[in-house]
């Protein structure tokens, strides 16, 4: 793709992944981009660069607006290999650029390049920089997502450059919302929102909600938010803030997932009885297996309702590994606001259901006790057990979303 002006002399110059489906071991079906933007001012500004593997499509693009020799200032507002690994290509053909970057940039950017040779200026909140009829702001993000982050808000065009935060991973001939919008639709882009918040920045709802109040409090009127990945936000930004928002405050559907494995059918044949004594009580559900469903997906979806049951067969004494994934993937993610219980077959001794109560204390979640097991195949007594349980835990789903 060419540089697209998404302001009077801004442009994207970043690059369309089409191809990419496992990100750092996450799945992005609708692949996605690595987004940077140039500033043309009297001191030619570049925000952040893109994957190393796409250096020639970002460099191409920067090629058709200037050369990029005149760059002056280079703005690094976070170091993850998908945004600075080109920075070595750029700074090639501009070696007498400035690189603005957070203290702690600085300090992982030294673990990429040998930064002798360059000059590196470090900012921090409420540092401006001056590059012509512009200034631009900077405000640090420690932990939205990694410990260097911050964003850069260009006050004249009213434009917030967010790197990973309000991104999306969504490959796309559209660079806008509004135009994604029609091409494709709002429900799939709030997904792709979803999707993004919940595997990407669910542990830092607390952050998310004290950063919002920093840039309100500033003042910053936000005319264009300009993440680093997907779409950008023109035609309504305040509605990706307001659903980080939702979800920081623990926004969640009044439904439950049943997220389980099984290695002879009996865990999948509890499944289904309890899914149906969770509709009997109006809840929506649905059913997930894990080793037919992306991790990312089986997050996503876990972080969309209230309530989840996790279901897993006894292997060994323990947890069936692909539930131990997610269980551990989950519990990094360190989820708020959900209420879960446990259920799965066993032969003799059990201990899958055991285990899972125990990674849910260490999470620190709500959970319904003692959960559902039987041996080997379920009967039809059990089946009938499994709906009252699926009721059961229904109720309570339904009783700790009234809290929200
Ligand atoms: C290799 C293997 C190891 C197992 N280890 C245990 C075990 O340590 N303790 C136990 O109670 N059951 C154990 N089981 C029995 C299973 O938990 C039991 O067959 C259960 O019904 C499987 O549920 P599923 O059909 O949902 O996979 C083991 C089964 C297999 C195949």
């Amino acid at each position: 793709m060419k540089a697209v002006e998404i302001k009077k002399d801004i442009y994207w110059v970043g690059a369309v992944d089409w191809a990419v489906r496992d990100f750092h071991g996450y799945e992005t079906p609708r692949g996605t981009t690595y987004n940077n933007y140039l500033i043309m001012d009297d001191e030619i500004t570049l925000i952040d660069t893109v994957k190393y593997d796409f250096a020639t499509y970002t460099l191409k693009n920067i090629s058709g607006v200037v050369d990029p020799a005149r760059i002056k200032n280079v703005i690094i507002n976070h170091i993850e290999n998908d945004h600075v690994t080109s920075l070595d290509c750029v700074m090639d053909l501009a070696p007498n650029a400035t690189i603005y970057i957070s203290e702690k940039g600085k300090k992982g950017l030294e673990r990429f390049f040998d930064l002798s040779r360059w000059n590196v200026k470090t900012v921090k909140t409420g540092d401006t920089l001056t590059i012509g009829k512009r200034t631009l702001e900077f405000l640090e993000t420690p932990m939205l997502h990694w410990p260097d982050s911050m964003v850069t808000y260009a006050r004249e065009d009213k434009i917030l450059f967010t790197q990973d935060a309000f991104g999306q991973h969504v490959a796309s001939a559209n660079r806008f919302d509004d135009e994604y919008e029609i091409s494709n639709s709002p429900v799939e882009l709030e997904d792709a929102v979803v999707d993004y918040y919940a595997n990407i920045l669910m542990p830092f709802g607390q952050m998310i909600k004290t950063k919002i109040a920093e840039i309100q409090a500033k003042g910053f009127e936000i005319d264009i938010i300009a993440p680093d990945h997907g779409l950008i936000w023109r035609k309504d930004p305040g509605k990706v803030l307001g659903m980080y928002l939702d979800m920081a405050n623990g926004k969640a559907r009044e439904s439950v997932a049943i997220i389980y494995d099984t290695m002879w059918q009996s865990t999948e044949k509890m499944a289904g009885p309890i899914a149906e004594g969770v509709r009997a009580e109006g809840l929506n559900c649905q059913i997930i297996k894990l080793r037919a469903t992306p991790t990312s997906v089986a997050i996503k979806e876990f972080w969309k309702c209230r309530g989840a049951l996790i279901g897993s067969p006894t292997l060994n004494n323990i947890l069936f590994p692909s539930v131990a994934e997610f269980l551990t993937h989950l519990r990094g993610l360190r989820p708020k606001n959900r209420i879960v219980g446990a259920f799965g077959s066993f032969g003799w001794g059990g201990g899958a259901v055991k285990e899972s109560y125990e990674v849910f204390k260490q999470m620190g979640l709500q959970t319904v006790e003692p959960g559902i097991q039987l041996a080997y195949r379920p009967s039809l007594a059990d089946e009938e057990a499994c709906f009252e349980f699926g009721r059961t835990f229904a109720r309570q789903v339904s009783e700790y979303h009234k809290g929200f």
